[in-house]
């Protein structure tokens, strides 16, 4: 049997960290998932065992616990690069290195305490490459609805066919977006309100004749508006709300009474790519290549 190693890579997934900014009497709190991930000459371990070229992911995790109180997190972009720079030339063996992080939102309460916000979440992946980096940014599980401003009609009928055709229907998604960036001096902080701004907005004033139509408005806004963003990935589940048959009960429903089922849902999925994109030479949007 003829067979080899391939592609692979190691790190230590979803540290959990919060850090706390006490400079001054007002607190700051940042609510940290940090994955990292190593690529490189990492055959010895796999095929003999040899641990010569292995930075332990205990090291890995360290690392980002250690990164945190040697200078300010600051914006989760920087820190993610910091971090794979460090790894990439620190050791002769890895040449790529990918940091994943979440950053979970808390709401002031007061100087020092806080309350868990939605369960929305800002995203980054960073690679770095040798000397060349890539940052695709992002939120997960922004949950929208409208309650008007959306139709669903015009699609093929078969005989499996029964879903009725409307002209004003609840329109609801839970939003994971993914954006890549290009150029250089990007201000992160202020990109990802503008972004996360004109998807929403978007969504609400878009009238939609399908979701389809309204990820590809909200991708567009963004290409539109934000010339740092090279391409833009939207996964966007329909979250369905059924108007309820009241006749039995010799009620009128007029799109008063929903269920909101959870399962199944449709899975609306695309992105919207400027056609002058650096092209970043490798797959961004979900772990490398396996
Ligand atoms: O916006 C929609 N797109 C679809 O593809 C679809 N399919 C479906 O059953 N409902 C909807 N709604």
């Amino acid at each position: 049997m003829a067979y080899s190693l391939g592609p692979n890579q190691y790190g230590k997934a979803e540290v959990r960290m919060v850090t706390v900014s006490r400079a001054g009497s007002v607190h700051s709190l940042q609510d940290l998932t940090v994955s990292t991930s190593l690529r490189g000459d990492l055959a010895a371990t796999h095929l003999t065992g040899d641990n010569s070229d292995v930075v332990a992911t205990d090291t890995q995790k360290n690392t980002v616990f250690a990164f945190a109180k040697e200078q300010p997190v600051g914006e989760i972009e920087d820190f993610a690069l910091r971090l794979g720079r460090h790894f990439v030339s620190s050791f002769d063996q890895i040449t790529g290195a990918r940091v994943l992080i979440d950053s979970h939102g808390w709401d002031r309460v007061n100087a020092h305490a806080f309350s868990r916000g939605s369960s929305e979440i800002r995203t980054t992946a960073v690679t770095v490459s040798g000397d060349q980096h890539w940052v695709v940014s992002g939120l997960r599980d922004l949950v929208v609805l409208k309650t008007t401003g959306s139709e669903f009609h015009g699609y093929p009928r078969d005989k499996y066919t029964t879903l009725p055709e409307t002209t004003d229907r609840i329109l609801a998604t839970a939003v994971t977006a993914r954006w890549r960036y290009q150029g250089s001096g990007i201000d992160w902080s202020t990109s990802f309100s503008a972004i996360r701004d004109l998807l929403v907005t978007t969504f609400a004033e878009k009238h939609s004749l399908s979701l389809q139509q309204t990820l590809y408005a909200m991708g567009a806004a963004v290409m539109e508006a934000r010339p740092e963003v090279a391409e833009i990935r939207l996964s966007m589940p329909n979250k369905h709300h059924f108007v309820v048959d009241l006749s039995p009960f010799g009620l009128e429903n007029n799109n008063e009474v929903f269920y909101a089922a959870d399962r199944p849902y449709g899975l609306i999925e695309g992105s919207v790519v400027r056609d002058d994109a650096e092209d970043p030479g490798l797959a961004w949007y979900t772990l490398p290549e396996f």
